[in-house]
């Protein structure tokens, strides 16, 4: 079916070409046996049915190599297509998830790593497959009919020669498909371990630690073991088809012997002979032909079974219908209860609070207080358990997250370094103006990275990656440059600033990395750029946070303080004490 979907039209073409295939070899064989009985009866005027019997034969095996030819480059182009639409799927459906739930089960990960690998492969080894075999088994079905017409009990010889080989290759497969499930897991760890070995976000731990050889042995030995268990099918794989190949050996000659008997004494023709001959040779091959097949048949289709596992998987979170409206009144929590794991200890206790549409609001907390799942929530990467996030008074759920996400501006804590040019960095914020060069330095800008970016080889095009050459430069491919961490941040947060238009901008720790000088210009850029927007803030340096409108205290789960600055400083809990033992930070140490 995939085929059929990839492309119609190599499925129609790939099955003309196996019926011409197979059907040519047992014509071939037919013209060369009565080519040769009309030679052994060396009757006179014989020259025009000689001729006539080579030509055919010749042209029907001439037929059948031109196919094999044509079916090998319409097998490439046919499996181009179904990896084509068969990736294309697979990650249609990934990118289909609202949320992050399945991308962060490690099931899944691995179920996705075999799927992946099967998208690519599977399908054409399928199809591989049902071609082979449709080929084979009307290559062995043609050849014992053509065989029974000159003896029906040649016919039966015929199949008894090919049975040692039928059940040996079964059992062969058998073992492979053993071997390749347990090769399986050892490779992805090979695979791991050759990734921490090479990986430039590794290398600096790699180094430091002097992890390089113990590494190096964990691949080595992984890599070792799969050997172990290919060398061990190979060795048995080798001495069952040699004796395969010494008793298909003796029984066929047994056979032609019985055959060449049968024409001595007249009861058959000397070109009988040879189209038992060809079709022993046939049938053997292509019964072998067709058990190899089923070895790796068996195995792609168990890793294809996981692409279907992977593409039938339900949707995580319902997808609303509604639009989501430029925000004009609030976002509001209600009494919002969360847990990443429906076993695992709440995060947020009965969350309520609202922004309204127009003021900032800042989110105040110790490490793991639940801050960044907020906004999790809200972007809607997780759905709550209990309770409702409202946007304008309509429920979250009720959205559609594409429309949602239009509406958000977000920097998160952990913002991603795309290994591409400046300009893309920044133009990803917002795709529909990807090209707009005045959009991307007007966000550079704000972001205060338009120097840094200007100042490099080729501006807003130097490529931002040590490990890619820039694309459309291949005559003087030019290595890429790298960022400091601060300079990567701030690029990150002139994407989000590239939604301009958005109705809620989200800053989660949009400055942890930026020196006392950068920090200060930038949070003075941020004010401007947020008054009047809707805006929630997150971070550790409290000093930021002072002017926002509201200011909520996450604690445990709960908020338990709510407030402006004053508010909070003037009622002495959390806040008031983390602000004050920042600032004692900053003051200059009392000398005895
Ligand atoms: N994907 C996840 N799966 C399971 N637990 C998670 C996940 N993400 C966060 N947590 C847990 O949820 C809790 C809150 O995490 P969160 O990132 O919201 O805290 P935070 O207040 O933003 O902390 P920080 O100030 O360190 O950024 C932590 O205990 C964390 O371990």
């Amino acid at each position: 079916m995939l085929g059929w979907r990839a492309s119609a039209r190599c499925s129609i073409g790939r099955l003309a070409l196996t019926l011409v295939i197979a059907a040519s070899a047992p014509v071939a064989a037919w013209y060369g046996k009565l080519l040769v009985d009309e030679l052994a009866l060396g009757r006179s005027g014989q020259a025009a049915h000689v001729v006539f019997y080579a030509v055919a034969a010749a042209i029907a095996a001439a037929v059948g190599l031109l196919g094999q030819q044509l079916t090998t480059y319409l097998l490439g182009r046919h499996n181009a297509a179904i990896t084509l639409r068969t990736e294309s799927d697979l990650f249609e459906k990934v990118c289909g998830f609202v949320g992050l739930r399945y991308l962060e089960d490690p099931g899944f990960q691995d179920n996705l790593m075999v799927a992946e690998s099967a998208a690519s492969h599977g399908p054409s080894s399928i199809n591989d497959f049902a071609e082979g075999s449709t080929r084979a088994v009307i290559s062995i079905l043609s050849f014992l009919g053509i065989v029974a017409v000159v003896w029906p009990a040649l016919a039966v010889v015929l199949l008894v020669a090919a049975v040692p080989g039928l059940v040996a290759e079964i059992m062969l497969a058998n073992r492979q498909v053993v071997a390749s499930l347990a090769i399986s897991p050892l490779q992805r760890r090979r695979f791991f371990y050759r990734m921490l070995l090479t990986s430039e976000q590794a290398a600096k731990e790699v180094r430091l630690f002097g992890l390089g050889d113990h590494f190096r042995g964990l691949q080595l030995d992984a890599l070792r073991r799969s050997q172990e268990v290919t060398l061990g099918l190979a060795g048995r794989t080798t001495v069952v088809q040699s004796g395969l190949s010494l008793l298909g050996a003796v029984i066929s000659g047994v056979a032609v012997a019985i055959v060449a008997l049968r024409v001595v004494r007249g009861e058959l023709t000397p070109g009988d002979v040879l189209l038992f001959m060809a079709a022993v040779g046939s049938v053997q091959a292509a019964l072998s032909d067709l058990v190899g097949r089923i070895g790796s048949v068996v195995e792609s289709l168990k890793s294809f079974q996981r692409y279907l596992e992977v593409m039938a998987l339900p949707a995580d979170s319902a997808s609303g219908e509604l639009v989501a409206p430029d925000l004009s009144t609030c976002v509001r929590f209600d009494d919002v209860w969360f847990r990443y794991h429906p076993d695992g200890p709440w995060i947020l206790r009965g969350v309520s609070f609202e922004i309204a549409a127009g003021s900032s609001l800042a989110i105040v907390g110790v490490n793991g207080a639940g801050k960044s799942t907020l906004i999790k929530l809200l972007c809607r990467f997780y759905e709550p358990e209990r309770g409702r996030i409202l946007w304008d008074g309509i429920d979250l759920q009720q959205i559609s997250p594409e429309s949602l996400r239009l509406r958000l501006a977000a920097t998160f804590q952990d913002f991603m370094s795309y290994d591409l040019p400046a300009r893309d960095n920044i133009g990803l914020g917002d795709l529909s103006r990807y090209d707009d060069m005045n959009a991307i330095r007007a966000a550079a800008v704000r972001a205060d990275i338009d120097n840094a970016i200007a100042a490099m080889p080729r501006g807003y095009d130097t490529m931002l990656s040590r490990i890619f050459f820039a694309e459309d430069d291949e005559d003087e491919q030019e290595a890429g440059v790298s960022f400091s961490g601060g300079q990567w941040q701030r690029l990150a947060l002139a994407r989000s600033l590239m939604r301009d238009r958005a109705s809620l901008l989200i800053l989660d720790e949009p400055s942890s990395g930026l020196d006392a000088e950068a920090e200060h210009h930038i949070h003075q850029t941020l004010t401007e750029f947020r008054s009047g927007r809707t805006s929630i803030l997150i971070s550790h340096r409290l000093g930021t946070l002072r002017n926002a409108d509201h200011i909520v205290v996450l604690d445990g789960g709960r908020i338990t303080e709510r407030g402006d600055h004053d508010d909070l400083m003037a009622c002495g809990g959390v806040y008031a004490r983390l602000f004050t033992l920042q600032g004692q930070g900053y003051q200059p140490a009392t000398v005895q």
